[in-house]
């Protein structure tokens, strides 16, 4: 069974193609500068050279239109025509309360997704636009969304209120849903086999660090607590987000500054975080860069990344009394051998030791980068939320085959 997965954003849209019958990847690719005059198409078949396209590309739906153009194509294509895509899989960032787990798309689920734009105004009506661009180009095709929030879910209420009066959680449903639960469900599994340790015996504390990063805390192997909140703008500091401040800042600064709400959120969304520290990037590749050639803002940039994802950690290993995994994952934490090395150095209290010659060694493998006698194995786990979202939709279409039979 071949799967189409797509993770659909404000003007990009990602997308892997699966064999499902090796998991196997056949193609992957993005289109990118969606809404512009130069989007531009990369593409990279299984075997073969990546190929990139500019061109005018204005909505999500020719977006998926030109994405399966090239699959079918003749000369780059992987496929020898659209009818070989069996599924749809999408990246679906809010869930709200209503899913914990993965779905066929149905006019119920697309409804409830729609309620929940407000939730998540960046992600949400983006992968709408992705789920409708597939009904319109591959109008047979069944569809499957798999949700971000989905694997916290099992957050107590201890976790995932708000000490804010109860009437907000009541009738609006504000509360802290946590975000890349795929992710850190994916790594926490993947941990426990890398270790050989059953995962139900296990405290994991899981750091995706990339653009948006969460950290989460992996009790036996359900999700107890984790750093984002309502939307992914809680918890770490990020590329450009500014994770946890105080919320007094908000009102403040629109008076002192004469801003407007939207100008605040997306000062706090698009503008914050090593962006807005550095003054430089949100890339953790150039912070780092100019750090070592001396660039102090750079530095402190790295500095504050570094010390507010060590305190989550450090809060997580209290949540649950205790750690025995910490996890790096992302294109931070799967790559920056400088930011691990720094967070590390300052857990030695709990017993946690890195194998600093190890945490150097670049590699694109699941690996340990702990010494044999520290106390809390370090693990760099390369994720894969495609590969989930490609095996659950799998799942879910086999499911429904069998319901139908
Ligand atoms: N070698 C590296 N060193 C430091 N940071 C890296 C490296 N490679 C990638 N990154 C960082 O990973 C981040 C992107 O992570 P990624 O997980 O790909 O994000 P997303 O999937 O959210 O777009 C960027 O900040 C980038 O700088
Ligand atoms: C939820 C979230 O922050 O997603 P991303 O890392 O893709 O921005
Ligand atoms: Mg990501």
């Amino acid at each position: 069974m071949n799967i189409l997965v797509i993770n659909a954003g404000s003007s990009s849209l990602k997308f892997q193609l699966y064999n499902m019958d090796h998991e196997e990847v056949l193609a992957k690719g993005k289109v990118e500068r969606i809404g512009m005059e130069s989007a531009i198409l990369s593409y990279e078949p299984e075997s073969g050279a990546e190929i990139r396209e500019v061109e005018e590309i204005l909505e999500h739906t020719t977006a998926i239109r030109k994405v399966l153009a090239i699959l079918v194509h003749k000369e780059h294509g992987v496929l020898s025509s659209m009818d070989e895509i069996d599924a749809v899989g999408h990246r679906i960032v809010h869930g709200g309360e209503s899913f914990s787990s993965s779905v066929i798309v149905n006019e119920d689920v697309k409804r409830e997704i729609k309620r929940l734009f407000d939730l998540a105004p960046l992600h949400n009506p983006a992968h709408m636009l992705g789920i409708q661009a597939v009904e319109t180009n591959m109008p047979n095709v069944p569809q499957a969304v798999v949700f971000d929030t989905a694997f916290h879910q099992t957050m107590p209420p201890k976790s995932y209120l708000y000490p804010i009066p109860m009437v907000l959680y009541k009738k609006h449903k504000i509360r802290r849903y946590g975000f890349h639960g795929t992710s850190h469900a994916y790594v926490s599994e993947r941990a426990a086999a890398f270790l050989r340790w059953p995962l139900h015996e296990l405290k994991i504390v899981t750091c995706h660090i990339g653009n948006g990063a969460s950290c989460a805390a992996v009790l036996n192997g359900r999700s107890v607590d984790t750093s984002m909140g309502l939307t992914p703008l809680e918890g770490l500091m990020m590329g450009t987000r500014s994770g946890d401040i105080d919320p007094a800042i908000v009102p403040f600064a629109m008076g002192k500054e004469e801003l407007t709400l939207n100008e605040v959120t997306s000062m706090l969304n698009k503008h914050s975080g090593l962006m807005a520290v550095s003054g430089l990037s949100s890339d953790m590749r150039e912070i780092v860069e100019a750090m070592e050639a001396g660039d102090r803002n750079a530095a402190l940039a790295f500095d504050m990344y570094e010390y507010r994802l060590r305190k989550y950690i450090g809060a997580f290993a209290a949540a649950m009394n205790g750690m025995d995994v910490l996890v790096f994952t992302a294109g931070v934490g799967e790559n920056s051998a400088a930011m691990r090395r720094a967070v590390c150095r300052n857990l030695t209290f709990l017993g946690l030791e890195l194998d600093e010659p190890a945490n150097e060694q670049p590699s694109a493998a699941e690996r340990a980068i702990s010494t044999t006698g520290s106390k809390v194995q370090v693990l760099v786990i390369p994720t894969n939320e495609e590969l989930v979202i490609a095996r659950d939709t799998h799942r879910l279409i086999l499911d429904s085959k069998e319901d139908v039979v």
